[in-house]
């Protein structure tokens, strides 16, 4: 299997003491989905914002065999690692069209044009509102906008930082539902930062488990589809602020 991503030895530091993430390494093979899972402050999003060349880090990150540890954000953008940060972060003022626009800049007019019309189709909630000021939205719409506009970029990487982050039950399911779609039409590879372990494990292959900085357990999703297994992993790994539900 083809790795799209190798993450080896990752390290980052806010400043000469403080450091978020230490001697972190992962892979991500083609078309696969794997998950960082830790409790807030694991450094979970600074693994991802390293991985995007949004931050400085130490170690190095490769993608499909070539080194890309020193590249700048934008180039990463131009081959296909494209973040969808944590919060959302859309253009409020702007139509939910010119929110995916911006996020098609790189793209030709008809090839925008076609990647609109495959994202509206995957998001019909906010195929309805297309013209409507992206703040109009709720908050799953918001969220489906922030995914809709991540895949407008044409990613080969989709770093998606904590999607479920404070959306209802049923909106995060939806979610999750349409990243399934995403997965099984297109050979996208996934990195998925997320608190929800049973979320998770519905759409991802492998967890990665995160304390302090540091990758502390790795396990099959498909191992932790049962629930004892599961709550044994969240016990091991999570500790008390994740639950199995
Ligand atoms: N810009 C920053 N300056 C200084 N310290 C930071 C900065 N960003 C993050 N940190 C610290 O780095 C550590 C890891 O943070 P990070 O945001 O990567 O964790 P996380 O696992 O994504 O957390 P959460 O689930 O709460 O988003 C934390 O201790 C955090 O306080």
């Amino acid at each position: 299997m083809t790795d799209v991503l190798t993450v080896n030895g990752l390290s980052v530091f806010y400043g000469a003491r403080a450091q978020a993430v230490e001697d972190v390494s992962f892979s991500v093979g083609q078309g696969r989905v794997v998950a960082l899972l830790g409790a807030n402050g694991a450094g979970k999003s600074s693994i991802m914002k390293a991985v995007a060349g949004l931050i400085p880090a130490v170690g190095t990150v490769t993608l499909r065999g070539a080194d890309i540890s020193g590249m700048p954000a934008r180039k990463r953008v131009a081959r296909g690692v494209v973040y969808v940060p944590e919060g959302r972060q859309i253009v409020g003022h702007m139509t939910v069209r010119e929110n995916l626009v911006l996020g098609g800049y790189q793209l030709t007019g008809p090839r925008r044009k076609s990647r609109m019309e495959m994202v509206l189709d995957l998001f019909p909630e906010i195929a309805e509102k297309a013209d409507r000021s992206a703040w109009r939205l709720s908050g799953g719409e918001q969220q489906m906008l922030a995914i809709g506009r991540g895949l407008m970029a044409e990613p080969r990487l989709l770093l998606l930082d904590e999607p479920s982050l404070g959306l209802a039950p049923l909106l995060v399911r939806r979610v999750f539902d349409r990243l399934g779609a995403i997965r099984q039409e297109s050979d996208l590879s996934i990195v998925l930062v997320e608190q929800n372990l049973a979320m998770t494990i519905r759409l991802c292959d492998e967890v990665h488990f995160l304390r302090s900085g540091r990758i502390v357990g790795h396990q099959d999703a498909e191992s932790l589809r049962d629930p004892a297994a599961r709550q044994a992993a969240i016990d091991a790994y999570l500790g008390a602020s994740a639950t199995a539900a």
